[in-house]
């Protein structure tokens, strides 16, 4: 991996579902560099492969060509379905990954406990996943992939399926947790406004094939996570740019 401080490292990565005429390239010469404690966040249209280039970064899946590079081993995941075992107890859920990090299994309970701290659920390490609200289902799965010990989370609309309320908070809780533990984020969303609340960068994808087809650095436009006009400024700005993609791309 090239540059001293990249975490991820995307290098023309292809990748193309079928064979024959059935082939179908999805995503086409994607680069993407984060560094860490950076917050990326990938925005573009349902098909546009934002979650098959997550799929590629987690190692779940291989590229046709190109190349991917991770560094501090495989990356945590948290998707928009938390996958909790639901008749096990928070504290339990965030134990099993600290066992499956290699965590002794003396001081599992005790960091359980803290990275529920972390996430504002000190209180609900003894209940169980099914007795927790969907928020609160979410904290638990940010702690137990924080659990990995990983410099990088890797989020596929995390957070899509709760209310605007708890959305919020939950923002406004990743920060706090990804900046004080130095993590980088690749966080894919297809609401705008979500992306221009959380990133430092949001990258655009266009559809059929997937390419990088335009970046913004949020900070250097507006504070983020903040209803400023220069923020809503930029949500217009990339949600136009969002449009004409997808307008391309029907003609295509
Ligand atoms: N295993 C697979 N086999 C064949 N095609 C696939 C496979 N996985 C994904 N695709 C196709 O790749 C394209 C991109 O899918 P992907 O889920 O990455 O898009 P996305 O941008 O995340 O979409 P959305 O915003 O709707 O979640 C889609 O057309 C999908 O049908």
């Amino acid at each position: 991996m090239t540059g001293h401080s990249a975490v991820i490292e995307v290098c023309g990565a292809t990748k193309a579902y079928g064979t024959g005429t059935a082939r179908r390239v999805v995503l086409e010469d994607v680069h993407l560099r984060l560094l860490k404690s950076e917050f990326v966040c990938v925005v573009g249209a349902s098909g546009s492969g934002k979650s098959t280039l997550l799929h590629l970064v987690a190692g779940l899946d291989t590229a046709t060509e190109g190349r991917i590079g991770v560094t501090a081993g495989r990356p945590a995941v948290m998707f928009q379905d938390h996958a909790l075992f639901p008749w096990l107890t928070a504290g339990k859920n965030v134990e099993l990954a600290l066992r499956l990090a290699g965590i002794a299994p003396g001081s599992r309970r005790e960091q359980a406990r803290s990275l529920l701290a972390l996430v504002g659920l000190a209180e609900s390490h003894g209940q169980r996943v099914h007795e927790l609200s969907g928020g609160m289902r979410q904290r638990v799965a940010l702690a137990r992939a924080l659990a990995q010990g990983t410099d990088v989370l890797l989020m596929d609309e995390p957070f899509a399926a709760l209310d605007a309320v708890t959305r919020r908070v939950l923002h406004a809780e990743l920060l706090r947790v990804c900046a004080e533990r130095g993590t980088a984020v690749l966080f894919v969303t297809h609401d705008v406004g979500e992306a221009v609340a959380l990133a430092d960068r949001v990258v655009l994808m266009s559809s059929d094939p997937g390419r990088v087809v335009a970046e913004w650095s949020v900070g250097l436009r507006s504070a983020r996570g903040t209803d400023t006009p220069d923020a809503a400024g930029l949500v217009d700005e990339i949600t136009a740019r969002l449009g004409e993609e997808a307008d391309c791309s029907a003609r295509r």
